[in-house]
């Protein structure tokens, strides 16, 4: 599989590690504005950098688009003469439909969204996938590039949107969450560096405790609150300083911020 990362920064970059660890591509072209960032990743024989897009896509047959959004349309512009059917044309960008994506390239080309975080470079992204009428003939490639670095699942498009906060932005959600939960072990007494090894192995069990028993989180809570203990004390407290009305109420200021990056 011959793989371009067309705007090789945080999210690109974090692909291109992830596909790497996972012999996913025979060939990668990162593309940057300033390579210098990339000489580490350079020293893999498969990947080569360059700051020309065209020269990009012309090698390769995956495009994988992670610019940022006001940047999508001028780049998409600069390669759409040399697309061909060989190119699975996938995007990553926050807020950007599909149907933009055809009134710059046309909807003669296999068009897939993918909504993946940045967990994706170390193989444990969450990954949602939706695409246009052609693209839907490469959608399994499509997922199955995805699952190789983590899990995916396929979504009607309007629900992209929901996806890029719950799954993308959820990365930062979450991480805020460790370090509190760092922070208040630091308090009761152990050394930064085991609060956080405390927090996010007891966060990586709870989370696989629902993904491998397919369990629900409050039958997995009931068996930890101890009738008059000290979870379900914690747990009352949490919720009377608004712990899950902050999380959902932060879920739906980002969902209306897409709105506003969406206009401009
Ligand atoms: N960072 C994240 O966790 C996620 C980001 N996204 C989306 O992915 C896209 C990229 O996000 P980030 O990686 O955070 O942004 P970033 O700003 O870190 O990376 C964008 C990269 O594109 C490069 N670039 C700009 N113009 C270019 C051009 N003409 N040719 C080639 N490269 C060019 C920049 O040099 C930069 O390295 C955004 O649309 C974002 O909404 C989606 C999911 C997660
Ligand atoms: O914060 C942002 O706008 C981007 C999209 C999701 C993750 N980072």
């Amino acid at each position: 599989m011959k793989i371009a990362i067309i705007g090789a920064g945080n999210l690109g970059l974090s692909i291109a590690k992830g596909i790497l660890s996972t012999n996913g591509a025979t060939s990668m072209v990162l593309t940057k504005r300033n390579l210098s960032g990339l000489k580490e990743i350079e020293k893999y024989g498969i990947v080569t950098t360059t700051t020309d897009n065209r020269e990009a896509v012309a090698k390769s047959d995956i495009l994988i688009f992670a610019v940022q959004p006001g940047q999508f349309v001028k780049i998409l512009g600069e390669v759409k003469d040399i697309l061909t059917d060989k190119h699975v044309i996938i995007s990553t960008i926050t807020g950007f439909s599909i149907a933009r994506m055809e009134e710059v390239i046309g909807p003669d080309h296999y068009i897939i969204r993918a909504m993946p975080n940045t967990a994706i470079s170390v193989g444990k992204s969450m990954t949602c996938i939706c695409s246009n009428e052609k693209g839907a003939k490469r959608i399994d490639l499509a997922k199955a590039i995805f699952n190789r670095m983590g899990h995916s699942m396929q979504i009607p498009e309007d629900q992209m949107q929901a996806a890029t906060v719950i799954c993308a932005s959820g990365i930062a959600f979450w991480m805020r969450l460790i370090r509190a939960t760092t922070q208040g072990a630091i308090q009761l007494g152990f050394d930064a560096k085991e609060a956080q090894e405390l927090a996010m192995h007891t966060c990586n069990g709870a989370a696989s405790l629902l993904i491998e028993s397919d369990s629900h989180p409050e039958n997995e809570i009931d068996k930890v609150t101890t009738p008059r203990g000290c979870t379900i004390s914690g747990l009352n407290e949490m919720e009377h300083q608004g712990l899950s009305s902050s999380l959902i109420r932060g879920i739906v200021a980002s969902f209306d911020k897409i709105n506003e990056i969406k206009k401009g």
